[in-house]
C-alpha cells in the first residue's frame, strides 16, 4: 500500500508497481531523463513510484533537488543488489580516507600538473600524427586513454603498459555502454536474475565488474611484491601502508581497497570523457565561440608554453566554455541515486526509510523556471559576469553535501588544461559536408554520439 503522504505518481499495478507506464514513458520520450520532465508535469517536482517491491522517488524541481543533496537523511547509497554484487556483498565506506589520500596524491600537488602536461603532449602528439595524414579525426576516442591513464596514475603511482590499457580501456568501454547509472532491470526484481539472468543484465553487470575488477586486483599484487621506498606513490600503495598498521583491527581490508578503486575508475572514467565530448561538440558547433576561446588564451598566455591549471583565474572565457558544457551534459543527468537512512520528508511529502532517491538534474540545470534564460542553448556568457566566472548557486554538476564528488578537483582541472591546451595549438572545425549532430545518447552518464573533426595547426 501506498504510504501516507507518499509523492504522488503514476498508478501501482501488482507486482509490477509502476514498471509497465515508466517503460512505456521510456520508450516514447527516449532518456529517463526526459521521463522525469513529463513525469514532473504532471504530478509535480517530487514523484513517487513503485518498481518491483522498491519505493523510488524522482526528484526534479529545483528546490526540491537542493533539499535532497543537502539533507543528512538521504545521505546514503543506495545498498541493494545492484551495489552489493559489485563490492563482494558487503560495503563500508572510506570516503574520509579517499578523500585524505588524493588530495595527499595529487589534489594540490604539482604532480597532478606533471600527470596532465604528460598526458597532454601525448594527446598533441597523436592529433599532429592526424594532421600529416588527412587531419580528420575522431573527436571522442582522442581522451579516454588519457584519462584512464591519470585515474591509472593516481591510483597506482604510475602508467601501466600498453597492452594493460587495452584491457582496461575495454573494459570500461563496456561498462559506460552497458550500466545505467539508474540501474538494470534485476535491481527492480531480484527475482528475475535466477531465472533469466541474461536477459534482466545481471550476468552482463557481474561479468564487466569481474573484469574491472581483475585488473584492479592484479595491481594491488604487484604493488604488494615490489613494496618499497623506491616505488612512486598512489592510493593503492597508501591504503596497503594503512593495512599493516591497522592489521584487520578495523574497517580496512584489500575487498574495501578494491571497491573504493572501482569507484574511483567507474566515477571518474566516463564523466570526464563525456564531458570533454560534449565540450568539443559545441566547439564544433559554435565557430565563433572556439575563436574567442583562442583569442583569450593568446593574449593571456600565448603560444610560447603550455596552459596549466593555475591559469583558470586568468581564462575565465574558456572556463565558461567548460561549466556551459557540463550544464547541458549534466542537465540530462541523474546524481548517484541516494537512499533515505530514517523515515523523513522531502517537499512537504513523507519519505519512508530506504526509500531510493532518483535526483535528475534538468528541472535545476535546463529549466527557464530555475533561472537559465533559453536552456538550451549553448551560450558560456551565462557564466560570465563583469568580466568574470560566476557560477550561479544552483549549479551544481558535482553534487553538493557530504556525498559530493571527490574528483571535482581533478575532473575540472583535466578538462580545463585538455580544453585550454588544444585549442592554444589547433583549430577544430567540421568535417566539410557532415556536420555533427548533438544526439545525446543514454549510458552511465549521457554521452554524445562519435563525431569527426578536420583539426589544423594554428
Ligand atoms: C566531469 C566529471 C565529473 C562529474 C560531472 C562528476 C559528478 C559527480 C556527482 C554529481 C556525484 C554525486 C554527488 C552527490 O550525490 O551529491 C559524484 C560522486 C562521485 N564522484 Fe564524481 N564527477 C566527475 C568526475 C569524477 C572523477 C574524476 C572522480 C575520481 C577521481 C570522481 C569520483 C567520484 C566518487 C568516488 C563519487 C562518490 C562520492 C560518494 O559516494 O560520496 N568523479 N560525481
Amino acid at each position: 500500500r501506498k504510504p501516507n503522504n507518499f509523492p504522488p505518481g503514476p498508478k501501482w499495478l501488482p507486482i509490477i508497481g509502476c514498471a509497465w507506464e515508466l517503460r512505456n514513458l521510456h520508450k516514447a520520450k527516449g532518456t529517463l531523463s526526459e521521463v522525469t520532465q513529463e513525469l514532473a508535469a504532471k504530478y509535480g517536482s517530487v514523484v513517487g513510484v513503485k518498481v518491483g517491491r522498491k519505493l523510488t522517488v524522482f526528484v526534479y524541481g529545483s528546490t526540491a533537488f537542493k533539499e535532497l543533496l543537502s539533507k543528512d537523511d538521504f545521505n546514503a547509497r543506495p545498498d541493494d543488489i545492484f551495489a552489493t554484487s559489485r563490492t563482494f556483498g558487503k560495503r563500508r565506506e572510506q570516503k574520509k580516507f579517499l578523500i585524505h589520500q588524493l588530495k595527499e596524491i595529487g589534489f594540490h600537488k604539482p604532480i597532478l600538473e606533471e600527470i596532465l602536461a604528460e598526458e597532454m603532449r601525448a594527446i598533441i602528439h597523436d592529433i599532429n600524427k592526424t594532421i600529416e595524414d588527412d587531419g580528420v579525426i575522431c573527436v571522442t576516442n582522442l581522451f579516454p586513454v588519457h584519462i584512464l591513464n591519470t585515474l591509472h596514475i593516481l591510483m597506482t603511482g604510475d602508467k601501466c603498459s600498453d597492452q594493460e590499457m587495452e584491457e582496461l580501456h575495454k573494459a570500461m568501454n563496456s561498462f559506460s555502454e552497458n550500466i545505467p547509472l539508474t540501474g538494470m532491470l534485476f535491481n527492480h526484481f531480484p527475482f528475475l536474475r535466477y531465472i533469466c539472468p541474461d536477459y534482466c543484465g545481471y550476468n552482463t553487470y557481474v561479468n564487466i565488474h569481474k573484469r574491472v575488477l581483475a585488473f584492479i586486483s592484479k595491481k594491488v599484487k604487484m604493488l604488494k611484491e615490489i613494496c618499497g621506498p623506491q616505488l612512486s606513490r598512489g592510493f593503492i600503495h597508501a591504503y596497503l601502508e594503512k593495512l599493516n598498521v591497522v592489521k584487520g583491527k578495523s574497517s580496512f581490508s584489500e575487498e574495501q581497497l578494491l571497491a573504493t578503486c572501482l569507484d574511483v575508475l567507474t566515477a571518474g572514467f566516463d564523466t570526464t570523457c563525456n564531458s570533454l565530448g560534449f565540450v568539443f561538440l559545441y566547439l564544433l558547433l559554435h565557430p565563433e565561440v572556439q575563436q574567442k576561446a583562442q583569442e583569450e588564451i593568446d593574449s593571456v598566455i600565448g603560444r610560447g608554453r603550455p596552459p596549466t591549471s593555475e591559469d583558470r583565474p586568468r581564462l575565465p572565457y574558456v572556463e565558461c566554455v567548460v561549466f556551459e558544457s557540463l550544464r547541458l551534459i549534466t542537465g540530462r543527468a541523474f546524481v548517484v541515486p541516494r537512499r533515505a537512512i530514517r523515515d523523513s520528508t522531502l517537499n512537504g511529502y513523507f519519505i519512508p526509510k530506504g526509500t531510493i532517491l532518483q535526483g535528475s538534474a534538468r528541472g535545476t540545470f535546463l529549466d527557464e523556471s530555475a533561472g537559465w534564460k533559453n536552456p538550451e542553448v549553448f551560450n558560456p556568457e551565462r557564466f560570465m559576469k563583469d568580466g568574470m566566472l560566476c557560477i550561479p548557486d544552483n549549479f551544481i554538476p558535482f553534487g553538493s553535501g557530504r556525498r559530493r564528488c571527490v574528483g571535482e578537483i581533478m575532473a575540472r582541472a583535466n578538462i580545463f588544461v585538455i580544453v585550454a591546451s588544444l585549442l592554444q595549438t589547433f583549430n577544430f572545425r567540421s568535417v566539410p559536408g557532415s556536420p555533427p549532430k548533438v544526439d545525446f545518447v543514454e549510458g552511465f552518464t549521457p554521452s554524445v554520439k562519435p563525431f569527426k573533426a578536420f583539426v589544423t595547426l594554428r
